[in-house]
Formats: C-alpha cells, sequence, structure tokens
C-alpha cells in the first residue's frame, strides 16, 4: 500500500486526500491553519459570503418594483450591520472547515496540524516529527502580495484577508487593482452601501474577461455611482483616520479605508523545495506539467503554489490528477481549455472553454451569436434587465467552444454549456435539449439554435 504525504489543506490538498483514500492508500495531510485551506478561511467562501448579503440588499431595495411595499407604504429602505455580516462569515468559515475535516478524518485520513517542511529526502518534517511517504503532494496555496509602500495594518490599510475583522462599514472605501478580487470586492461594498473608488490600473474594469462583459461591468460600476480611477498605485499611507493612496503620476485619493487588492505570491518560499530539488519557475511557482509532476521524482504540486490558474476547482483537479498518477489510476491530463469560472459580480461573468481572444490568436474558424437576457420572459418576471448568453461555435464541426454568459446566477447556468464544451458536443447538439419555459437557460437554448447551420466560409474571423 502507499503512503501519500500532502502539505497544504486547501482544495488542492483535500480533494486529493479523499482521491487518494478511496484508492485505498495511507495519507497524511499537514496543514497549518484550518482545512479547507484559505479556499474556505479567508477566500472563496468569506468573499461570496458577502457578497450574497450585497446581493440579498440589492434585492431587496427593488422590492416595489416587484410589487412589495413596508406595512405603513414607506420606500423599503435597509442598512447593513458589517459586524453581524462579518460574524456570519466566520461561523460559515468555520463550519465548512470542521465539516471538512471531520469528512477527511471519516475517511480515514491522518491529519497533522502544524507548519510542515520538505526534508532533502522529499518527507515532511513538522517540529521534531518526521513523515515519510512514496509519493509528496505540495499544495501551499498562496497570498496576498504586499507592497512596501502600502503596506497593510488591519484596520484602515487592508488586505483581502483584512476585511472580515471590520465591524462597521467603511464611510469610503478606496480598491488598488481591479482584476477579479478588487472587482468582487470593490462592488460588494458598493451595494452594502460604502462609497467605493476603484483604482484600475489598465484601460477597464476586469481586464482578463470578456470585452463586451468587463465592457457591461464598468458601466454597472459607474451606474451605481462607484468612482473609477485610471492608474497605478504607487503608495497608500494612513493620515489620521483617513487613508491617503498616492498614484504613481503624483494624484492622491483620500478615503477612510484601502483595500490592496494586487494579486497574490505563492508560499513556496521557507519550505526547504530548493534543498529538495524541486524546481521553481521564474516567478517563484512550483513548475508542474498537466498531471502535476514536478522536477522532483515522487513529488507534486497542486493549486495556486504551480501557478497554473488560481481557481479552487483548478486546484482540486490538479489534486486528482496527481493522485491518478501515484495510484495508477487512468489519468486525464489536466485540460485548461475546458475550464469554467465566475466573477461574481452583480451581474456575474460566467465563462468556459475558449475565450474570443484565444479564438483570433489561435486562427480558429468559429461564429458567435449572442442575445440579450432583457429579452427573456423569466428574465422579465425576475426583474432582471441586464446580461446576455454568447456561445462561439466551430464553424467546420459546429462544436460548442467556448461562452460567456452575463446575469444574475450565471455561475449555475454556464454548467449546460461546460458539459458541451468538455464532452465536445455541437451547437445543434445543445440546441436539441430541452430547457425549460420559462427559464433563464431558455436563451442558451436559444443563442444555439441561432447557430444552426454554421458553414466555414461564414467564419467571420480566423484565417
Ligand atoms: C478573494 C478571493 C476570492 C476567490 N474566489 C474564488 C471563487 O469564487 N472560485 C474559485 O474557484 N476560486 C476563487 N479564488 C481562488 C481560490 O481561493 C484558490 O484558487 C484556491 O484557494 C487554491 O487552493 P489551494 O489548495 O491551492 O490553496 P489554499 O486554499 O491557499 O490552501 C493552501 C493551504 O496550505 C497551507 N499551507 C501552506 N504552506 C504550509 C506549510 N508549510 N505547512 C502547512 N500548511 C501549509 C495553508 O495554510 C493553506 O491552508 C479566490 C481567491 C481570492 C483571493
Ligand atoms: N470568482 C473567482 O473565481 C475568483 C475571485 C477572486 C480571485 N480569483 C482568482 O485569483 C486570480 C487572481 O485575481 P486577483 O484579482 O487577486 O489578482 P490579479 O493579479 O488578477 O489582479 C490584480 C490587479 O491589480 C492590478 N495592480 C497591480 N498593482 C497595481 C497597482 N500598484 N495599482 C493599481 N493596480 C494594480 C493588476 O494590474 C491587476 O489587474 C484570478 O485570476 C482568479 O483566477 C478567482
Amino acid at each position: 500500500m502507499s503512503h501519500v504525504v500532502i502539505l497544504g489543506g486547501g482544495p488542492g490538498g483535500y480533494e486529493a486526500a479523499l482521491v487518494a483514500r478511496k484508492a485505498g492508500a495511507d495519507v497524511t495531510l499537514v496543514e497549518r491553519n484550518g482545512l479547507g485551506g484559505n479556499a474556505v478561511l479567508t477566500d472563496v467562501v468569506p468573499s461570496k459570503t458577502v457578497i450574497a448579503t450585497a446581493e440579498w440588499r440589492s434585492i431587496a431595495e427593488r422590492a416595489p418594483e416587484l410589487g412589495i411595499v413596508a406595512d405603513d407604504g414607506a420606500p423599503v429602505r435597509t442598512r447593513v450591520d458589517l459586524a453581524a455580516v462579518n460574524a456570519r462569515v466566520h461561523e460559515l468559515a468555520s463550519r465548512q472547515s470542521a465539516d471538512i475535516a471531520a469528512r477527511l478524518e471519516a475517511e480515514g485520513v491522518r491529519i497533522v496540524h502544524g507548519e510542515g517542511v520538505v526534508t532533502p529526502s522529499r518527507g515532511v518534517r513538522v517540529g521534531d516529527q518526521e513523515i515519510q511517504g512514496d509519493a509528496l503532494l505540495l499544495a501551499l496555496g498562496a497570498r496576498p502580495r504586499r507592497m512596501a509602500t502600502a503596506e497593510p495594518d488591519g484596520e484602515r490599510i487592508l488586505s483581502w484577508t483584512d476585511l472580515y475583522s471590520l465591524t462597521a462599514l467603511p464611510d469610503h472605501l478606496i480598491v488598488v487593482g481591479s482584476g477579479v478580487t478588487g472587482a468582487e470586492f470593490a462592488e460588494a461594498y458598493a451595494l452594502l452601501g460604502a462609497r467605493v473608488t476603484l483604482i484600475a490600473s489598465q484601460d477597464r474594469v476586469l481586464p482578463r474577461e470578456d470585452p463586451e462583459a468587463s465592457a457591461m461591468l464598468t458601466d454597472v460600476f459607474r451606474e451605481r455611482g462607484m468612482t473609477l480611477v485610471g492608474g497605478r498605485a504607487a503608495a497608500a499611507r494612513r493620515d489620521g483616520d483617513d487613508v491617503v493612496v498616492t498614484l504613481e503620476d503624483g494624484r492622491e485619493i483620500r478615503g477612510s479605508h484601502c483595500l490592496m487588492a494586487v494579486g497574490s505570491v505563492p508560499n513556496t518560499d521557507g519550505v526547504g523545495l530548493a534543498e529538495a530539488g524541486i524546481r521553481l519557475d521564474e516567478r517563484g511557482y512550483v513548475a508542474v506539467d498537466k498531471v502535476s509532476r514536478t522536477s522532483a521524482p515522487g513529488v507534486y504540486a497542486a493549486g495556486d503554489c504551480t501557478g497554473v490558474l488560481p481557481l479552487a476547482s483548478v486546484a482540486a483537479a490538479q489534486g486528482r490528477i496527481a493522485m491518478a498518477h501515484v495510484l495508477g489510476d487512468a489519468v486525464r491530463p489536466l485540460q485548461l481549455g475546458h475550464i469554467s469560472s465566475t466573477v461574481f459580480t452583480a451581474p456575474e461573468i460566467a465563462t468556459v472553454g475558449a475565450s474570443e481572444a484565444d479564438l483570433i490568436k489561435r486562427g480558429i474558424f468559429y461564429r458567435v451569436e449572442r442575445l440579450d437576457l432583457a429579452r427573456n420572459p423569466r428574465a422579465k418576471m425576475l426583474g432582471i434587465d441586464q446580461g446576455f448568453v454568447k456561445i462561439f461555435g466551430h464553424t467546420v464541426t459546429g462544436h460548442v467552444l467556448g461562452a460567456v454568459i452575463v446575469g444574475s446566477r450565471a455561475s449555475e447556468h454556464v454548467y449546460a454549456l461546460s458539459l458541451a464544451v468538455a464532452n465536445r458536443l455541437t451547437v445543434d447538439q445543445v440546441a436539441d435539449a430541452f430547457t425549460v419555459y420559462p427559464s433563464l437557460s431558455g436563451t442558451t437554448g436559444e443563442v444555439a439554435r441561432s447557430l444552426h447551420g454554421m458553414r466555414e466560409d461564414d467564419a467571420p474571423h480566423g484565417t
């Protein structure tokens, strides 16, 4: 029987532990904080919990449109108690972490609490305990990138992990960085009722998303009263109860709080990786191949420490693939072209498969069709007036190559198109499947139908 040692208990580590136990291996998992990792304790679960409150508040504020008024006929006014929101975040995250720990223990995974260091023989040392297995999986995760000129103090200058200790809504939150993390928190806090300024170093928010989707979100942010400032932050400092952010061109922005959302760095320093012959790439991530192997025999890596694609779902897939490889199960290498993800703004932006930029870059013949969700009868009933469904189909084979859904609960609707991309379904096969009437996913079927009859010669793009 093999013995697998796993360093890090986030999605990359705990999913692998479950798969390895199921395959009959002995598994020891070393974690210094809580099970579930940053995904559960500081990143995915807490941020999406705050966003859920923001979403419910904005629904409540729109109640009169759907015919709901207060008893006395006054407009429905709501206010957010951030201490209660964050208490719920902590409670939910620790419950989720405890559930994961209980599941692992029930499956027979040995959990060792403590900071692990990789030994030259590719085992793990925790305090004076040395754990030597037949294979090692590194699932070390990442942490917020810090700028020396804008060090978080945990009170006014914050990283996203500090946000959950706030007990009152900031008067004016300045968010530095308009990637997914910055955009999600900026919008959530605006919806919770804070004044928000978002500093975007590129010409639009969410620069890596579909340009039409990010342009729509940029407009939505402005309509909500958010201030968007173009430029790069050079520094942030306290000035009494204020925070002053200085941009590289010298402009200063004054607020009550500042959230630094300028990316992450991998937790690969000080863990003994070089001494164990495990190669890091030039950015400091553990170099891996598509079956999660590192440069050292018997050592695998998964998740944010690999820099492949920082998503919980990708971390879990890399961990599962590694275990299949170690334990001699059928191995299906990581398919980056099949990944689906969502930016949890309102509306949500969900994407799957190839982006339009990818298709153009790769010279693939495709046709794109899109429809606004506002035309959808269910959307009208629910008061949804923003969003669209866009599908890219291969003009020769008819396969669904990718899709973008912008709208309420896009994260749920995208699954149908994720199945289509992963299983190489054609647009006609998607169109032939029944959708419920009335449903938001009806628009997905309609867009697929409008791609029927694509021909190579009507390809608008490609070579
Ligand atoms: C604000 C935010 C929101 C996000 N939202 C989403 C989302 O909605 N959906 C999504 O798919 N992804 C989201 N992500 C990305 C997601 O959080 C990561 O991709 C995911 O956490 C990666 O999992 P992991 O297992 O690689 O690492 P982590 O979840 O970071 O876990 C790594 C674990 O390893 C432990 N560890 C590290 N070094 C040691 C050591 N030496 N000894 C012992 N233990 C150690 C750490 O304590 C940690 O618990 C979000 C990220 C951020 C920042
Ligand atoms: N919903 C989700 O699935 C979700 C949510 C959050 C994060 N994530 C994952 O984490 C990844 C990283 O996202 P992120 O937003 O944390 O990091 P990021 O690196 O994608 O974005 C950071 C942004 O900050 C900007 N920036 C850097 N320095 C700056 C400065 N001095 N002034 C102004 N702007 C500056 C960068 O140009 C960039 O746009 C995402 O690609 C995603 O994979 C996923």
